[in-house]
């Protein structure tokens, strides 16, 4: 069967990776999660003080840096999920601190991270065979797929998600700088200058707030199968 590409965009938190991942694993297609790549580069941000005491970035000195940060994916081979790597050490639990989630949506709006990143992600998909999540894949990396999902979920349920999965990793959480958090990197996202979060105009709706996974799961595999069978 001819392989194709999957974007699948959307607010935060709202399960976008867990359907896109399934999906991948089942149909046999690569999955890449590119709101961990703009993680990476703001763990490394964090990292190298790339942020001033107002907490903004350092712009300059991040595009000076930007030759000197290499991001890939590994499988693990236990779980077979992918696990990012940061100059080649496995950042996969550190990117998903509530300390890198509250930095990253001013770093994701910065042109230079974007072109960089977009470039390696259109070289990622150039086989097709692909889903990748995020919030400008059906718009601005992959304007072609041939399937686009675009995923929301009241912020309230989005919030409470991601405080379950942090609580259950055993990491300290609140459930309202968790909810501030979400309904803020929407506002940066949807506001800013470079691809904004938005639903692509070929883009499927889902709200998954009242799905369970294997339902979300079951309907993005009815989804696939209608693209390719076309
Ligand atoms: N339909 C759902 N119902 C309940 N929890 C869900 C659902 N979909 C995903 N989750 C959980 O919500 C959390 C956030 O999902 P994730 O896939 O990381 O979202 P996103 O990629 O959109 O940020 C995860 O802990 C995931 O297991
Ligand atoms: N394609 C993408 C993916 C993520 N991002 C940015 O990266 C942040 C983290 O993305 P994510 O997908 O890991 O976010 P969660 O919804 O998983 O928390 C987003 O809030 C955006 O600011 C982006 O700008 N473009």
């Amino acid at each position: 069967m001819k392989k194709i590409i999957i974007a699948i965009d959307g607010f935060s938190s709202c399960g976008k990776s867990t359907m896109a991942k399934d999906l991948a694993k089942e149909i046999g297609y690569i999955y890449i999660d590119s709101g961990a790549m703009y993680r990476a580069v703001t763990l490394y941000c964090i990292e190298h003080q790339l942020f001033d005491e107002k907490g903004q970035v350092k712009e300059e000195e991040l595009k000076a840096r930007m030759n000197d940060i290499h991001i890939s994916f590994r499988l693990n081979p236990e779980t077979q999920r992918p696990m990012t790597y940061l100059n080649g050490m496995n950042v996969e639990d550190r990117i998903r601190t509530m300390e890198v989630s509250s930095h990253v949506s001013p770093v994701a709006a910065l042109g230079f991270v974007r072109e960089a990143l977009v470039r390696l992600q259109q070289e990622m998909g150039k086989e097709k065979g692909i889903v990748m999540d995020g919030r400008d894949i059906g718009t601005a990396v992959f304007p072609q797929a041939e399937l686009k999902i675009f995923v929301t979920a009241s912020p309230e349920i989005r919030a409470q998600r991601r405080y379950d999965e942090l609580k259950a990793k055993g990491q300290e959480a609140s459930f309202d700088d968790i909810l501030y958090n979400v309904k803020e990197r929407d506002r940066i996202d949807q506001t800013r200058e470079i691809s904004p979060l938005r639903q692509a105009e070929d883009a499927i709706l889902l709200d998954n707030s009242h799905l369970t996974i294997q339902e979300q799961k079951e309907w993005l595999k009815t989804q696939f199968l209608k693209a390719t069978h076309a």
